[in-house]
């Protein structure tokens, strides 16, 4: 039986990023006047993201999502295309109206990850960005339209991946947004 669809770049193998990649354009998918955004450096935290609000190529189960200092961030061409998906949402998807490509995404709003941008490294027209470590929101699966009855088999195959599935983010990562909340409030001190 043909393994479980995950994402078209990851179904054949999750492939390790480079060392020495320092970054690179994301492209998005219009043949006319693409839209074009630099990137400075290596991609962090990069992870497969089942999530309803992660753009995902066509047909793929997950989004493949990393995120990078906003500073690093240069849209290079054609930004006159790109709008905000969700003006009310915590990361500020900005899309390619022509593609519906999600280009980058700031979180501008007082969070853990204020000053972070998310994006998508398969938009790299370069390889080397590095690969994603964990899946995310994978029961947020089923709201976009997959068949409960499908979970074990795509749990199974973000496993034998090395992409460990969470229902929301990895542990380190919730670890940190709890611990910016505690301190916000002043529970913990530091
Ligand atoms: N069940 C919802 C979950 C949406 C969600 O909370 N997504 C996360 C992860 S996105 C990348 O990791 C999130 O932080 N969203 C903030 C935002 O979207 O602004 C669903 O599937 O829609
Ligand atoms: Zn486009
Ligand atoms: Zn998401």
């Amino acid at each position: 039986m043909a393994s479980v669809s995950i994402h078209p770049a990851l179904d054949g193998g999750v492939k390790p990023g480079s060392a020495s990649f320092s970054g690179g354009t994301l492209v998005c998918a219009c043949a006319d006047r693409p839209v074009k955004v630099a990137i400075k450096g290596q991609v962090a935290h990069n992870h497969a993201c089942g999530c309803t609000k992660c753009w995902k190529p066509e047909g793929a189960k997950f989004s493949v999502v990393a995120v990078t200092a906003h500073e690093n961030v240069t849209v290079l061409e054609n930004g006159d295309k790109l709008a905000v998906v969700d003006p009310a949402a915590l990361i500020l998807r900005h899309a390619c109206k022509g593609c519906d490509v999600h280009m980058y995404g700031p979180v501008e709003r007082d969070h853990a990850f204020k000053g972070l941008d998310f994006i998508h490294p398969e938009r790299f027209q370069e390889a080397g960005w590095a690969e994603p470590g964990f899946a995310a929101f994978v029961s947020s699966i089923i709201e976009a339209g997959v068949d409960p009855s499908e979970m074990d088999g795509v749990r199974a195959r973000l496993k034998e991946l090395g992409l460990e599935p969470y229902d929301c983010l990895s542990p380190a990562l919730m670890d940190y947004i709890a611990t910016w909340v505690a301190k916000k409030s002043g529970v913990l001190k530091g």
